[in-house]
């Protein structure tokens, strides 16, 4: 690897993957056990936790909030230690707003955490959390008696303006979202009353989870969560397990390059969270998934992961969207080494990720020479098996960590080298993605 101005140089891998891996802990799950811990009365106990730049947006939110955070560097590279949550005294204000910098899940989920008290808090973002929408999330706070500054404003920056007396709701989300569904499940906890969200289809459920292990009862069905308050948290032990969409970037590097044959091991099993593994499997990869324990009450294990040269195309349907959203522009990736056309049904929520996912797609597998196409919210990709990559091709990451591994992943498996712009935006989620994936290939 090597870089010139913002451009970072990605050699083919000298070797195929070989041998056993772990990944950091999982960002969701990361995000929520900062937050809850924080919510709770007394000190948790964290370990297993994703030191990344977005991680760390959450927990620097939470020490402006009052709460004490004494998380450590470990030899795996983990944080882990105790966070002394404000209990019932509530969020402190801070002097100052709270910058969230890229990550969405840190600010919407402190939409409903600041909620259902009495503070009036600024939140912002960087230029890409500040395009991203706020709408999804500020409309049932509002339904719930929370109020935003300025009114009718939908990015941010936005001030929350809590209150003690929010009502219940019962609400119907317009999309699959896990961000939207734990805002309104944490504004919930603090109301009168049950709160249920409804969703079209089933987002990540670390929150209905995890609630219960910090003294919380939810009940959650197929596409639907309720939490009746008022009710507190109290301090837990958690347990992060590795993250399935940082594993999915090692899996799909071990299927595309010639040779490899690799286990993750400790990821995530949460069925929520792995639907690439059932898309792989479809378009006839050869992995493997073996459940080994859990952690707390998320499920964890084994992926193994073959080189496959013979992949075909399939049918992402709508409904499984929600279980590997980060993973569409991987998955894509593969799907341009595939014969035959690959469809991603109803990815609209693409557009609004830390930037257009899916124009990016469809722009960066035509630097591959891959052609691939929206219609209406589907998105096509016509695969090339043999895929070549072309000499000199150049990426552009638009500063987003999911296109910047994504676009790595070209070069490292494939024959010739590419740049990729902005590279580093890989810290938000994976800062050592590049190291792991060398160290399995020598
Ligand atoms: O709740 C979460 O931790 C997340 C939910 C998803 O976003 P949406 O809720 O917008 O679908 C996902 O894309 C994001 O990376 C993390
Ligand atoms: C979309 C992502 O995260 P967030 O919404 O938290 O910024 C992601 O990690 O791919």
């Amino acid at each position: 690897m090597s870089h010139e101005a913002n451009a970072t140089v990605v050699n083919p891998l000298p070797a195929p993957l070989r041998g056993s891996a772990s990944v950091p802990g999982d960002k969701s799950i990361s995000h929520r056990a900062v937050l809850f811990a924080a919510m709770a009365e007394g000190t948790s106990r964290i370990a297993g936790v994703l030191d990344s730049e977005d991680v760390r947006s959450s927990i620097k939110a939470v020490s402006q909030l009052g709460a004490q955070v004494s998380l450590e560097k470990q030899p795996d590279g983990s944080l882990a230690g105790g966070i002394t949550g404000w209990g019932a005294a509530g969020p402190s204000q801070p002097d100052g707003p709270i910058d969230c910098g890229n990550s969405g899940t840190t600010v919407r989920l402190l939409m409903g955490v600041l909620a259902p008290w009495n503070v009036r808090v600024e939140l912002t973002g960087d230029e890409s959390l500040q395009r991203r929408p706020m709408r999804r999330i500020t409309a049932p706070l509002m339904k719930m008696g929370a109020r935003f500054e300025p009114e009718g404003r939908e990015t941010l920056p936005l001030a929350v303006c809590g209150s003690t007396g929010l009502r219940a709701i019962t609400y119907d989300a317009p999309m699959a979202s896990a961000q939207l569904k734990t805002a309104v499940l944490l504004a919930g906890v603090y109301a009168h009353g049950t709160t249920t969200l409804n969703e079209p289809s089933p987002s990540r459920n670390h929150t209905e989870l995890m609630l219960p292990e910090f003294g919380v009862t939810t009940t959650a069905a197929d596409r639907t969560a309720s939490v009746t308050g008022p009710a507190k948290l109290e301090a837990c032990e958690v347990q992060v397990p590795g993250d399935p969409s940082s594993a999915a970037f090692l899996v799909c590097a071990a299927v595309l390059k010639p040779g490899s044959s690799i286990q993750v091991e400790n990821v995530s099993l949460n069925t929520a969270r792995i639907g690439f593994t059932r898309t792989l499997e479809r378009m006839g990869a050869d992995i493997s998934v073996r459940h080994t324990g859990a952690a707390g009450k998320e499920p964890y294990g084994i992926v193994s992961a073959c080189y496959t040269p013979a992949l075909h195309g399939c049918e992402v349907p709508a409904d499984k969207i929600a279980t590997l959203v980060d993973e569409v522009p991987v998955l894509a990736l593969v799907a341009a080494h595939a014969r035959g056309v690959t469809v991603f049904r109803e990815v609209s929520e693409l557009r609004v990720k830390e930037t257009d996912r899916l124009a990016a797609i469809v722009e960066g597998l035509e630097t591959l020479g891959v052609d691939a196409w929206i219609d209406g919210n589907d998105l096509f990709v016509e695969g090339q098996p043999g895929l070549q990559v072309p000499a000199g091709a150049a990426f552009d990451s638009k500063n987003d960590h999911r296109l910047a591994m994504t676009w790595a992943l070209a070069g490292l498996c494939g024959n010739a080298s590419v740049e990729v712009d902005n590279f580093d935006s890989v810290k938000i989620s994976y800062p050592q993605f590049l190291s792991d994936i060398e160290r399995l290939a020598r």
